[in-house]
């Protein structure tokens, strides 16, 4: 039985109207690999959500953001793992980023967002954050 839960922190990185999404790259699982994701990964242990948040970014875009308001939490049940995503508003320091992890990058307003092939769990934060803003 899959009872654990992946920690995991998401950032959403405002820029003017325009938020960044990250497409991973090929991964073992179908249903994640070449999908749409907020740049982020997992929480280690005895790290806050904002370190975490500010480490993964750094690793994999060698950005800096800044860790803004919580805008929402979903938990997910992959067919494979189970995660629990805390998203955060950020955002982006005056530098550019690189795509050291990711395969592709988009700066979309919010009545864009959906076009994109999310990951499953994101869906759900999408939505939340889009009935927040109507
Ligand atoms: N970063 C990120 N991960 C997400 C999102 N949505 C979502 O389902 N996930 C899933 O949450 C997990 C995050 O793990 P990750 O692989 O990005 O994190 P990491 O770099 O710490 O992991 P690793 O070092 O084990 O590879 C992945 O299974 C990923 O597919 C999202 O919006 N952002």
């Amino acid at each position: 039985m899959k009872t654990e839960v992946t920690r995991v922190v998401a950032a959403v990185v405002q820029r003017g109207k325009r938020y960044l999404c990250m497409q991973r790259g090929r991964s073992q699982y179908s249903y994640l690999s070449e999908h749409w994701e907020f740049p982020g990964g997992k929480v280690e242990e005895g790290e806050s959500d904002h370190e975490a948040l500010v480490r993964e970014i750094k690793e994999e875009m060698d950005w800096d953001v800044f860790v803004g308001r919580k805008i929402g939490e979903v938990t997910h049940d992959y067919p494979d793992f189970k995660v629990s995503i805390t998203a955060y508003l950020c955002k982006g320091g005056d530098e550019d980023y690189k795509l050291l992890e990711h395969i592709d990058d988009k700066w979309l307003p919010l009545d864009q967002l959906k076009s994109l092939n999310w990951a499953e769990a994101d869906r759900v934060l999408i939505e939340r954050f889009l009935s927040e803003k109507e």
